[in-house]
């Protein structure tokens, strides 16, 4: 059985009056790759916040494989291996691949100096290890010249010097062409395939289908369903499914109950 990179049980949290999230559970394992949906303010942000430790649950338990952690924190949440690449990205887009991978993390020897060819030469590496493999750019291009998807791939690249274990991906393909989609799914593959793990939030439930190995999807704050791939036929099954969450019945049901004529009032 595959190892338990971390598992979320019962987990809440409110904002004053405001409940984002109500006794969620959710499980990353190793190699896997979990897709996370669910519509607007369904608690995504939230969970991946409390997953990268700056939001703290109102209640629940955060397991790292296997072990129950107390005092988690954005520190723990790295120690763990957990790293999140945000959807602006936060890359300096006027600078090369190599001093975005290892911004703040450089790679020094006696007396600090930057160990430049050894950065070039880690950079190519990361770069190979997550299918970014190109004939155009080195990693001394300017990460500005890179498409999209590739940006994704510099991004990526960075999370795994930094070791990560688990990335999540937050929104990694909305406003990508389907070129550049499939550019990020590479890596996506590519990372899975060297045991790492990635939570893919996306609003395309068509790409998060393409992409994942189980589906959570969230709506208000709960888990509305989770499932396998095997289990799920389509894309259309999953939106289907959503569109029922969010109005249970839907415009038929409101019929039955005279509801639809009141809804329009
Ligand atoms: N800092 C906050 N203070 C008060 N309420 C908040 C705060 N952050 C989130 N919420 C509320 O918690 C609920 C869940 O929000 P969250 O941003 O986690 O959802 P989401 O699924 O990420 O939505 P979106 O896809 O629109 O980003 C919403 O009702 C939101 O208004």
């Amino acid at each position: 059985m595959a190892e338990r990179i971390i598992e979320l049980r019962d987990i809440s949290k409110s904002y004053g009056q405001v409940y984002a999230l109500g006794g969620v559970n959710l499980s990353v394992d190793r190699g896997e790759v979990v897709g996370l949906i669910g519509d607007n303010g369904a608690g995504k942000s939230t969970l991946i916040k409390i997953l990268s430790g700056v939001v703290k649950p109102t209640s629940g338990e955060i397991l790292i494989r296997g072990k129950a952690v107390t005092g988690w924190s954005a520190a723990r949440s790295r120690e763990a291996g957990i790293e999140t690449v945000f959807q602006d990205r936060a890359l300096a887009v006027q600078q090369t691949i190599v001093r975005n991978i290892f911004m703040g993390r450089e790679l020094t020897g006696f007396l600090g100096w930057l160990k430049v060819n050894k950065e070039i030469e880690e950079a190519s590496r990361l770069m190979r290890e997550i299918g970014f493999t190109s004939k155009v750019f080195t990693p001394q291009s300017i990460v500005g010249q890179l498409s999209g998807g590739e940006r994704q791939g510099v991004a990526i690249a960075r999370a795994i010097y930094k070791q990560a274990e688990l990335i999540i991906l937050d929104e990694p393909t909305t406003a990508l062409s389907l070129t550049e989609t499939a550019k990020v799914f590479h890596f996506v593959r590519q990372v899975r395939a060297s045991g790492r793990s990635i939570l893919f939030i996306g609003h395309n439930i068509h790409h998060v289908f393409d992409i994942a190995d189980r589906f959570v999807m969230l709506d208000r704050g709960k888990v509305a369903l989770t499932a396998d791939r095997s289990e799920v036929k389509s894309a259309e099954d999953l939106i289907n499914f959503m569109e029922d969450v969010a109005h249970p019945g839907g415009l038929a049901g409101l019929h039955d109950t005279g509801d639809a004529e009141r809804a329009v009032r």
